[in-house]
């Protein structure tokens, strides 16, 4: 399955072909505990795991060998909330601009503005002020449904808590997002089982969550995140929730999900997790203190 079978509402520029040959050409599953190894520290927040690195050369998507377009531009934004009549800055000033094929962290203090900005990244939200463009397109300029067709085609999120529905199947939470929006020509029910049988869970795709470990669940909601074969992952603290073994074993999974072209934005605390990033991004108090490229 690719996106050239897409059946797009939205059109937009064509940089998606690279990105999708990539990842087609890489079908090897994403579980593979032989690959990592890891080792607990005294430090109970951080972990110490050894994975090959995505990035090829250098220290920023734009130096890996092929390096790709934008594919998300955030332009002068600012997010407020209004509290009775008091208007309370969240971000302001945002820009960033993150290129095709990027892994990307988003580091930061508590309460600074991540999920914020991550959300306004994912059209969860919107900005008071400022754009956002996916791949050219400005979503201020699309209808609802527009919106709502590109997030579900082009964005696949993880989230600490994994979000998965408890009374489903672990093949019914991964085929989800398709009964809003999905490829032409795809049998999900098909995909959806290849997609965990990727993740390692081939035995377990009639458990429901509430039978699944923690690193299970967050491999089925990446597995869920996959379905329609988005080119970009957003991840909100995907480790999170899971002891150091399984966060390493998470954790090399994106970094296997990002050699196959995928663009990927993941917020952490971890240092530790950071450094399998191309490029760090540091929120503190609603803008962006250091971009390290
Ligand atoms: N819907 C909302 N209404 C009002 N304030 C909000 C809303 N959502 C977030 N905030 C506030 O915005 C600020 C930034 O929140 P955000 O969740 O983006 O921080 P964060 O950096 O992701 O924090 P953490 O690391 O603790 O998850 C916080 O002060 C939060 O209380």
């Amino acid at each position: 399955m690719n996106s050239k079978t897409a059946d797009h509402e939205v059109s937009f520029p064509d940089v998606s072909s690279l990105e999708t040959d990539a990842r087609d050409e890489n079908k090897e599953k994403l579980f593979s505990e032989e690959k990592l190894s890891y080792s607990e520290t005294s430090d109970t927040e951080s972990f110490k795991c050894e994975l090959p690195h995505s990035g090829q050369s250098g220290s920023n998507g734009r130096g890996k060998s092929q390096p790709g377009p934008p594919v998300i531009e955030v332009i002068n934004v600012k997010k407020s909330y209004t509290l009775g009549d008091m208007e309370v800055p969240i971000l302001s000033d945002v820009n960033l601009t993150v290129y095709a094929g990027e892994f990307l962290a988003i580091m930061g203090p508590s309460g600074s503005g991540k999920s914020t900005l991550m959300n306004l990244i994912g059209f969860l939200d919107r900005p008071t002020e400022g754009k956002i463009l996916i791949k050219g397109r400005d979503i201020v300029k699309l209808s609802d449904k527009e919106v709502a067709r590109l997030r579900g085609l082009e964005i696949g999120f993880i989230f600490q808590t994994f979000n998965l529905i408890p009374r489903l199947t672990a093949l019914e939470n991964v085929e989800l997002p398709t009964y809003a929006n999905s490829r032409e020509g795809v049998d999900t029910r098909k995909r959806a089982k290849e997609l965990l049988d990727m993740v390692g869970l081939a035995d377990r795709m009639h458990h429901k969550p509430g039978e699944l470990s923690g690193g299970q669940s967050q491999r089925v909601a990446i597995a869920r995140a996959l379905i329609n074969d988005p080119a970009i992952l957003l991840a909100d603290e995907p480790t999170g929730n899971l002891d150091s073994k399984t966060g390493c074993e998470i954790l090399g999974m994106f970094t296997r999900l990002n050699k196959d072209g995928r663009t990927i934005i993941m917020i952490t605390h971890d240092p530790e997790i950071a450094k399998y990033a191309d490029r760090v991004v540091l929120v503190k108090d609603g803008i962006i203190q250091s971009n390290t490229e």
